[in-house]
Formats: C-alpha cells, structure tokens, sequence
C-alpha cells in the first residue's frame, strides 16, 4: 500500500566548494529529482521560502523505499532532513463520502 511522507531538506553546503563541482552537483541533484517526480514517487517539491530547503511530498510503498530514493540523492551528505508520516485527516473534505 502507498505511503505519504513529507520530507522537510535542508541543504549546507560547504561555502568553499569549488564552483564547478558545486554546479555539477546541483545538476545532477535535479536530474535525480526530475526522474523520481516522472516515476510518480516524490509528489511535490516545494521551496522554504528564505531558506536552503525544500518541503517534499513522496509516494512510496515501505520505508526501506523512501530511505533508498533519499540516500541516492546527489546532495545527500550536504542534507539534514526531517521525515513524517502522512495519514489522512478526518476533517479532510476529499476523504469524505458525498453530502458528509
Ligand atoms: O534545492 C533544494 O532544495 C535541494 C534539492 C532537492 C531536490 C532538488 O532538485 O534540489
């Protein structure tokens, strides 16, 4: 059965970093996004407004399948990131049968 998690990321990057491998680096983070957003496994990504973050949204059957799309993220070992899980609220009105 389908999980949701929203994954809250935080990105630190050392302020040194060669610039080349800083943008080979980004591009490859967006590329490995990019693929995992096609496949229908991470559902939104959404910036943090005035932070180097990203609030996530991920589709995945088990937790062993969320750690495996997290830990091959480019930009892993420059992450913090906190993990919820999402189960539906009973005040959601597109969980609710018609007329309720
Ligand atoms: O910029 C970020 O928030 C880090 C990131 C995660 C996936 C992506 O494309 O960028």
């Amino acid at each position: 059965m389908t999980q949701l998690y929203a994954v809250r990321m935080d990105v630190a990057l050392p302020p040194d970093m060669d610039p080349a491998a800083r943008g080979d680096l980004l591009a490859r983070e967006k590329a490995y996004s990019q693929e995992w957003q096609r496949s229908g496994h991470w559902r939104h990504i959404w910036r943090c407004v005035g932070e180097y973050a990203n609030l996530s949204v991920f589709a995945v059957e088990s937790n062993e399948e969320l750690h495996s799309i997290l830990w091959g993220l480019p930009l892993f070992p420059h992450m913090t990131m906190t993990i919820t899980p999402l189960a539906g609220h009973p005040s959601d009105i597109a969980l609710a049968g018609p007329g309720a």
